[in-house]
């Protein structure tokens, strides 16, 4: 049987990835992968646990056994693990920081890798991540790197995590961003790095539109849209 096609879109933080994702997934009735957050999910399990984030072998029980569902309500998606619901909690940089670190461990995003290739259902999945198009879905039908510069990377999460009500720091920020990028492009397994058929797009002088719109080029005669 045929396998449902996919669309990968990689890159590093704040380059647009979840909403270009999200925004095409709509647009084709496609299910959507945000594996980012299974990784910032796994990081905030292992603060209720207090498991250090480089305790390999105390973090893979709770990669492997991870009670997280993706949920669709009337006011947009909600994330909920072990019952609370952290949707909210899950987006600030100091997650992402720690699930950064658990995510350079190679036994943990091999216990993932499955829960991850489940969301490929028909009729088709866009996936966002590090990986997807190098690891997760080498044989996508379409993939993608999303990137822009670090500045711009950290104006655009400033102004997010703002209108969400967190407390931010512009400085703090892009520092912690690019300390970020440095261990993702760095690590040994799965580095942030463009798959060899990638469509490399720099967004630092494109708006949304344009982006989507680039990609959709990009699309044609590869999926049907
Ligand atoms: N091309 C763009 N121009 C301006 N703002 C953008 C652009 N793409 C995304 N954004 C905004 O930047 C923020 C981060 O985008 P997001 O999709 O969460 O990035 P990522 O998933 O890559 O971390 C969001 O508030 C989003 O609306
Ligand atoms: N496919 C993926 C997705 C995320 N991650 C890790 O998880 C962290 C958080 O991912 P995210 O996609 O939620 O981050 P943002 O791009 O939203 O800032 C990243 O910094 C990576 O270290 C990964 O290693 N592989």
């Amino acid at each position: 049987m045929q396998s449902s096609p996919v669309i990968t879109i990689d890159g590093p933080s704040g380059a647009g990835k979840g909403t270009v994702s999200t925004q095409l997934a709509t647009e084709l009735g496609w299910n959507f992968l945000d594996s980012g957050a299974i990784y910032r999910v796994l990081a905030i399990a292992s603060m209720h646990h207090q498991i250090d984030a480089d305790d390999e072998s105390a973090l893979l029980p709770l990669a492997s056994n991870l009670d997280v569902s993706f949920q669709t309500t009337e006011s947009g998606s909600k994330i909920v693990l072990e019952g609370e619901d952290v949707t909210y909690s899950i987006r600030t940089e100091e997650v992402g920081s720690i699930a950064s670190q658990i995510a350079s461990l190679p036994r943990i995003r091999e216990a993932l890798l499955r829960r991850q290739r489940g969301f490929r259902e028909a009729p088709g999945l866009v996936a966002d991540g590090r990986d997807m198009g190098t690891v997760v879905f080498p044989n996508a039908e379409v993939k993608i790197f999303l990137t822009a510069s670090a500045e711009e990377r950290a104006q655009r999460r400033y102004k997010q995590l703002k209108e969400k009500g967190h407390d931010v720091n512009i400085a703090r920020l892009l520092t912690d961003i690019q300390a970020r990028d440095e261990r993702d492009a760095n690590r040994t397994v799965a580095p942030l790095v463009p798959a060899e058929d990638a469509l490399v797009l720099d967004s630092t002088e494109l708006n949304i539109n344009q982006v989507v719109e680039k990609v959709k080029e990009f699309m044609k005669g590869k999926v049907e849209i």
